[in-house]
């Protein structure tokens, strides 16, 4: 069996061996090495080929006896090849990554002003593809003349793309730039694949901006790297196919709905149907209160309850392939939304009125059912990404949700 491998730092956070595990008949491995003792790695015959990312993609350069001319040309390799004679031969498919990245979203940077924000190894790489599609590239990193206080000299910025790790897990959330700051903007690129929505593509969906995130990059440079461990050529469709599998595998499933709609229920019996982790919000929300939502209501009122939603949510809305059964109120803040959204697909349960149980729940039996429900019709339709009737029996439910997910 080959041997084959990525080469880093700190690796935890990739989806690379999944990936390379869709692609082909080989060994894939996580390489963790640190910079005393990464010569000593080259040189073993530990390893037939290896993906390199993220701090060594410059410093193998000088191991290769022979590089191809996109790795030359960009002085990176994120693929090295152990050939039969003992030498390295280096790739940079990166770049090829990036185009398909490009294609795939639909945005076309031809002739058109683009910022690549950050200047380190993968600036180098997305420029360069930038403008080979013909456009006119800027870089803005951290100090010189295109710093980020001076984004104001580029509010006439077409195209925007992200090499920085701001808003890369575990940071979610954060942004490099404000988009509002560039109203000619008509196509966003990030180049983090984790959260498959980052706040600067949230903030684009939210605007209308077209749109991509890194995965198909990611997919497409493995592809890429693939081809050359196992010499074998793998169609174009699996680059499409891989994606949907990543992403159907590290989706969230999120269940929202009226309180006693039967989040709970659907979300236990998902998880056992997908052998998913199943997270209840609000196990977690009494958990971090020490005592029981109805408690929290009565002695701290419903802020404090919010507060420590938004706190749940954000840790568990960060987290990849869980399925989260949430409290029934949740939509009422819409900060609560791209936490959701950013790795999730939401769906909403939907229950007879008559069905819904009250015990228990302080803000059904405080309030009339249905007033409620209408109330809260519109900002569940706002947050969910399809509605799944659950008056029939759990399982049709569950079923309804596997079909959709595909
Ligand atoms: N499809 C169904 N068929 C029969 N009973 C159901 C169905 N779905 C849910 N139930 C029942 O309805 C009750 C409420 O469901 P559940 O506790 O899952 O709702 P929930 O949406 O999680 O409520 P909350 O918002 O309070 O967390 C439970 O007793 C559950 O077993
Ligand atoms: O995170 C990852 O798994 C990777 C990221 C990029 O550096 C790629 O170039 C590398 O091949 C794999
Ligand atoms: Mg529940």
């Amino acid at each position: 069996m080959l041997r084959c491998g990525l080469l880093g730092e700190t690796l935890g956070h990739s989806y690379s061996p999944m990936i390379h595990h869709e692609l082909g008949e080989y060994d894939y491995r996580l390489f963790e090495v640190s910079k005393e003792d990464l010569d000593a790695f080259l040189c073993s015959d530990r390893w037939d080929g290896l993906n390199v990312t993220i701090p060594y993609k410059k410093a193998v350069v000088s191991y290769c006896a022979e590089l191809s001319e996109a790795a030359e040309r960009l002085q990176s390799v994120n693929t090295l090849i152990h050939r039969p004679d003992g030498t390295l031969y280096g790739d940079n498919t990166d770049l090829f990554g990036f185009l398909y990245m490009v294609r795939r979203s639909g945005i076309d940077p031809a002739g058109k002003k683009a910022l690549v924000l950050g200047s380190g190894g993968a600036s180098v790489t997305v420029k360069a593809a930038l403008e080979q599609l013909g456009a006119d590239v800027t870089v803005i990193s951290r100090s010189g003349p295109d710093d980020y206080d001076h984004l104001d000299r580029h509010a006439d910025a077409q195209i925007i793309a992200n090499t920085t790790p701001v808003g890369m897990y575990p940071h979610n959330g954060a942004a490099a730039v404000d988009l509002r700051r560039f109203p000619r903007c008509e196509g966003v690129l990030d180049i983090v694949y984790n959260p498959a929505r980052t706040a600067l593509l949230l903030q684009a969906e939210e605007l209308g901006i077209p749109h991509a995130g890194g995965l198909s990059m990611l997919v497409a440079q493995a592809k890429r790297s693939s081809e050359q461990f196992t010499g074998t050529v793998i169609g174009d469709e699996a680059l499409e196919r891989v994606e949907r599998t990543v992403n159907h595998r590290l989706r969230n499933i999120i269940l929202i709905g009226m309180p006693g709609s039967g989040k709970s229920a659907v979300a236990a019996a998902l998880g056992k149907a997908l052998g998913r982790e199943v997270v209840e919000a609000d196990e977690l929300i009494s958990q971090r209160a020490g005592m029981s939502i109805p408690e929290i209501f009565a002695r701290s009122g419903e802020e404090t309850f919010r507060k420590l939603e938004t706190e749940v949510l954000a840790e568990q809305g960060k987290r990849s392939g869980i399925i989260l059964s949430t409290g029934g109120g949740c939509v009422t803040r819409p900060e609560n939304y791209p936490l959701l959204h950013q790795n999730g697909t939401i769906f909403r349960l939907t229950r007879d009125l008559a069905k819904l149980p009250t015990e228990g729940r302080p803000i059904s039996q405080a309030t009339d059912l249905a007033q409620l429900c209408a109330r809260r019709e519109p900002l569940y339709r706002r947050f969910a990404d399809g509605t799944v009737s659950n008056d029939g029996a759990l399982e049709v439910t569950v079923q309804t949700i596997k079909e959709a997910l595909l």
